[in-house]
């Protein structure tokens, strides 16, 4: 359990957030200028707030009424930046050596160079590295700090879509695999929605709302925060057939299969599935003759206007969410109302690759 009470005011910002999180990935997402790398580094120990409590498990870091602030260097935490930061005259080896020289018991090299995939990398220099492979790198020397949090600040913004598709699937494993908790501060809702457990939306430096991301992504509530064309449900499925023969993936779902553009992903894998708000089309009657392949059964849960034409209409499917977004005006004629049942498509190309990951939890 991560707790955190900030209060810190700058000459033109004031920030004011109250986070508590279960371990796991926590989120933080907002715009720019909201406050989120002001929140990680006062965690890290690089800002001190004003007034504030923060508490790793039971460990206490700052606590202002108390009088109690362990300095940076005792906190045990690993941070990892949008560059990598790594030391240019040392080769990666010597980078990720430099992680545990801070600590008695530091993590063994080995696990962390398996993890990131680094073997291959370990005798060269950072000028002779991807950003992609750099950031690896940066974030082994972070986790061989045995940190007790990790912190992630934009850690894919520095790099072009290619890269960051391609260090996407480590984060993955980092997570899945590595038991340190991590705040992972971004302002691309594909990346959190792919990641994180707990999400925390940031504006203005005020938390708007915080919970599961599972559950926020599916509230059409949040929609505002997330943006009209970020918003999206997480469906948590798994491979029911990895090639279906033309293509496509058969995922099952609570009440029906999902054919997705093929995934490299063995059968019976656990998957999530992002899957936009604007690309789901709402119908009353099962629909017939129509190129869309997925076509599933749903419950309107609740409609929400917001303040533009669109609607935000969070459906159930079964025990799947999901979140429509249609025309105030198409919600009026399909009498879309809490307890009407319709069906959702979903075009199987609108699912772009990026939007699927391995689940780590098959009861997400
Ligand atoms: N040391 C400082 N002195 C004065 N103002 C600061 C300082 N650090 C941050 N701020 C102000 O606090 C506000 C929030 O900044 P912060 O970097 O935390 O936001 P952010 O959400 O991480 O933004 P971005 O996504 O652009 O990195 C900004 O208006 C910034 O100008």
């Amino acid at each position: 359990m991560i707790k955190a009470e900030i209060k810190h005011r700058f000459p033109d910002f004031a920030l004011d957030v109250s986070v508590e999180a279960d371990d796991g990935l926590i989120a933080l997402f907002g715009p720019s200028g909201s406050g989120k790398t002001s929140v990680i580094n006062a965690i890290a120990g690089l800002l001190k707030p004003d007034h504030g409590r923060i508490s790793i498990q039971d460990r206490v870091l700052v606590d202002t009424e108390r009088g109690i602030y362990v300095p940076p260097h005792q906190r045990r935490i690993g941070y990892v930046f949008q560059d990598a930061r790594l030391f240019p005259h040392l080769s990666v080896k010597e980078n990720l050596l430099y992680g545990q020289r801070f600590v008695s018991d530091g993590r063994d090299l080995g696990p962390v160079v398996d993890l990131l995939d680094l073997g291959q990398l370990l005798e060269r220099r950072p000028v002779k590295l991807s950003g992609g492979e750099a950031q690896r790198v940066a974030i082994g020397r972070a986790l061989l700090c045995a940190p007790q949090l990790l912190l992630m600040d934009e850690p894919l913004s520095a790099l072009d879509a290619r890269r960051r598709d391609a260090i996407l699937p480590y984060l993955d494993r980092l997570h899945s695999e590595s038991d340190v908790p991590i705040f992972y501060v971004s302002h691309a809702m594909a990346e959190v929605a792919r990641l994180a457990d707990h999400l925390v939306l940031l504006r203005q430096g005020r938390v708007t709302r915080q919970g599961l991301a599972s559950e926020l992504l599916s509230d059409p509530a949040a929609v505002p925060d997330i943006g009209v064309r970020e918003a999206g449900a997480m469906i948590t499925t798994h491979v029911a057939q990895p090639d279906a023969g033309d293509g496509l993936s058969e995922l099952s779902t609570a009440l029906g299969t999902l054919l997705l553009p093929r995934l490299s992903m063995p059968k019976g894998a656990a998957v999530r599935v992002r899957v936009l708000a604007t690309d789901v089309i709402l119908a009353r009657e099962r629909p017939v003759g129509l190129s869309a392949l997925n076509i599933l059964p749903a419950t309107v849960e609740t409609v929400h206007e917001g303040e533009g034409p669109g609607v935000a209409v969070a459906l159930a499917s079964g025990s799947d969410r999901l979140l429509a977004r249609v025309t105030r005006r198409s919600a009026r004629a399909l009498d879309l109302t809490p307890g009407a049942s319709c069906y959702a498509i979903i075009k199987s190309v609108s699912v772009a690759p990026q939007s699927v990951s391995a689940s780590s939890r098959e009861d997400q």
